[in-house]
């Protein structure tokens, strides 16, 4: 968190064909690390596999999926996990920061710099044509790529721990985003993307 921002304020992003916001540390009654810990600790961590063009792939980073719904993307149908009381004092506090609410949350863990996240956007129909989705970063810090599907326009955000990322409205249509691997030896990322899953 930079001096110039005020704690608790969500600081819009200039961005065409959708709408960022960032805020820069997620008000909680625990610091940083021992949230962290804790989301190590308790999560009963996977790795899944996707198949692509009748291939499977082990996914680079390891996930939980939390909430009321199945969700389904790259052939890969997830059963939700029951929410847990450190899940649900998160998901109200970031309930609280955007004036928006979530039904269900995806954890993805990035072990080290090897560990990433492909191009993508967040556009399946149950997300709806306009999907919320808000995103909590712990741990290393690692630059979230957004690319303009049209013009290639790249932007770079360095997802520091405690930060919010919110994205909405026209984002996921007219973007893509991921996490770069990186050659440098990184400490543990993870990162919570509340959504509304309809
Ligand atoms: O780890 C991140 O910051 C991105 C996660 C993401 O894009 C997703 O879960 O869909
Ligand atoms: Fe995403």
């Amino acid at each position: 968190m930079d001096l110039f921002d005020t704690p608790g304020t969500l600081l819009p992003i200039p961005i065409e064909d959708g709408q960022l916001a960032l805020l820069s540390q997620l008000p909680l009654p625990w610091p940083n690390a021992e949230v962290l810990q804790r989301l190590l600790d308790e999560t009963p961590w996977r790795q899944e596999s996707v198949v692509v063009y009748g291939k499977r792939h082990p996914q680079p980073r390891l996930t939980a999926w939390y909430g009321e719904a199945s969700y389904t993307y790259s052939g890969l149908k997830l059963e939700p996990l029951p929410w847990t009381p450190l899940l649900l004092a998160i998901r109200a506090a970031v309930e609280a920061a955007c004036g928006a609410r979530f039904n269900s949350v995806l954890l993805n863990r990035y072990r080290d710099g090897q560990d990433s996240m492909g191009m993508h956007s967040d556009d399946e129909p149950e997300l709806g044509p306009e999907p919320i989705i808000a995103s909590l970063s712990y741990g290393t810090t690692r630059p979230f790529i957004l690319r303009h599907k049209r013009n290639k326009q790249t932007i770079r955000i360095a997802l520091e721990e405690g930060s919010l990322l919110l994205m909405s409205g026209q984002l996921q249509k007219h973007w893509l985003h991921g996490i770069n691997k990186s050659a440098r030896s990184l400490g543990e990322r993870i990162n919570l993307t509340f959504r509304y899953v309809v």
